[in-house]
């Protein structure tokens, strides 16, 4: 008996795209790709049938990196830099958070992301063990990692309570919650708290992810205070023995992209905020030919603003072509496979990101009846380079469907939404 029929569907896999198939999910992963008539016969044997007509699925969208949390402080601080941003408007104002503006805000980045087709996202916060229950109540795949930052007071309190999420939640419900250390930046990390982060790696065999390599000056103020570039004194600390997810990555150098492909470094690669904090525009092309896996993430809201991984998979198919002046820089598929597989493996999952048998069930299903879609020469271009992310009409994790015809099944949205007003009256002041 299968859980999930979903029939009648256009399904975008690696070999195109199948027309009006049907595909069977059992357990949280995909067991068959039907074609319509072997459907009909699948249907007596499905639990739940969902008629996908005038839809293409496609595999849900992963964003590995962003402080999904942060939505609280969309358009609360634009135009500035990274560190005069972080430092002016953003820092001070964190200090203001609790465990319920988080649980708001994390339910915010949610519904935003489920809406627009994302159905896993690699998340480094404050107030984490509520982040993780809220990724349980609504179904939603996620990598946890504490943020951690050797010049604050609560500094080696954050390292307990990273061990604690790890020892709490990583694997949880199938690795629907898996869980990295957070060690912020090197600007925020000295070496003697670096070296306590890797101890505590070795001691969980946990992975890390980091912010490196974001600004000019960031690399700058380490080569002026160890003669190396951040990735360098990173990798001569002993930090990418396991496994390592790189946030930026926007100033590096051959060198390092040499140490990074070596040692299994993934990058998460942040177009829009890049952009948006004037940081620069990431070397990812040249990391690709270097054989480095890099995905796709937003970066948090108060820095791009907002949480939509369609924006990211088309920026990226299009900043390296201007960049490079090469239309075949990144090419579309090359794109979604950031956004979608190469994001996964980045995050460590190698069955994920991908429509076949095997994979994870982690679907969303595209309304394609607006103008915009037609003609269809090309679904994979469509969704790169002309589809709307309100297009999602349907979004499935694990097997469960968390959004049905725009309704989100898990969230109460008029709920949230006054939460969300008292939380701006809050932080305004
Ligand atoms: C210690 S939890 C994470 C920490 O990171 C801050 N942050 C948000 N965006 C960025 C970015 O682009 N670079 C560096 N740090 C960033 C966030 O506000 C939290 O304080
Ligand atoms: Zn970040």
């Amino acid at each position: 008996m299968s859980d999930l029929l979903i029939t009648h569907v256009d399904v975008l896999t690696d070999e195109g795209v199948l027309k009006n198939h049907a595909i069977e999910i059992e357990n949280g992963y995909i067991t068959t790709i039907l074609n319509d008539s072997e459907a009909i016969k699948a249907k007596d044997n499905a639990k739940e049938v969902l008629d996908g007509k005038g839809q293409l699925a496609a595999p849900g969208l992963v964003n590995t990196h962003t402080h999904i949390a942060m939505g609280l402080f969309r358009n609360y601080a634009d135009d500035l830099e990274l560190m005069e941003w972080l430092e002016t408007a953003i820092w001070p104002t964190e200090a203001k958070l609790n465990d319920d503006y988080v649980r708001y805000g994390t339910q915010l980045g949610i519904a935003e992301m489920l809406r627009t087709g994302t159905t896993t996202f690699s998340d480094m916060y404050f107030f984490m063990n509520t982040t993780a229950e809220v990724v349980k109540e609504t179904g939603i795949r996620s990598v946890l990692s504490r943020g951690l930052a050797g010049v604050s007071p609560t500094a080696d309190q954050a390292l307990v309570e990273n061990a604690d999420l790890f020892r709490t939640w990583n694997g949880f419900d199938n690795d629907r919650i898996k869980v990295l250390l957070g060690p912020h930046a090197p600007y925020t990390c000295p070496d003697a708290y670096m070296e306590k982060v890797i101890a505590l790696s070795h001691e969980l065999n946990c992975g890390i992810h980091m912010h490196l390599s974001e600004t000019k000056g960031e690399v700058e103020n380490v080569i002026k205070a160890t003669g190396k570039t951040p990735i360098a004194h990173m990798h001569d600390l002993g930090l990418f023995w396991n496994t390592t997810l790189a946030a930026h990555c926007v100033h590096v150098t051959d060198e390092d992209m040499d140490i990074m492909a070596k040692n299994n470094v993934a990058v998460a690669h942040n177009p829009q905020s890049n952009l948006k904090l004037a940081s620069g525009i990431a070397p990812v092309p040249e990391m690709i030919a270097k054989g480095i896996t890099v995905g796709l993430g937003t970066d948090g809201s108060a820095s791009n603003n907002n949480a939509d991984m369609l924006e990211e998979v088309r920026l990226a198919a299009t900043l390296h072509k201007a960049r490079l002046y090469d239309p075949k820089a990144i090419p579309a598929q090359a794109a979604w496979s950031m956004g979608t597989v190469e994001g996964a493996k980045a995050l460590g999952y190698k069955d994920l990101g991908v429509l076949a048998k095997g994979y994870r069930a982690d679907i969303v299903l595209y309304d394609v009846s607006g103008m915009h879609w037609m003609p269809r020469y090309n679904d994979l271009a469509a969704l790169v380079y002309s589809a709307n992310s309100s297009d999602a009409n349907t979004t499935i994790v694990g097997g469960k469907v968390l959004m049905k015809d725009k309704e989100l099944l898990t969230i109460d949205e008029e709920k949230l939404r006054a939460e969300i007003t008292k939380a701006q009256e809050y932080f305004r002041n």
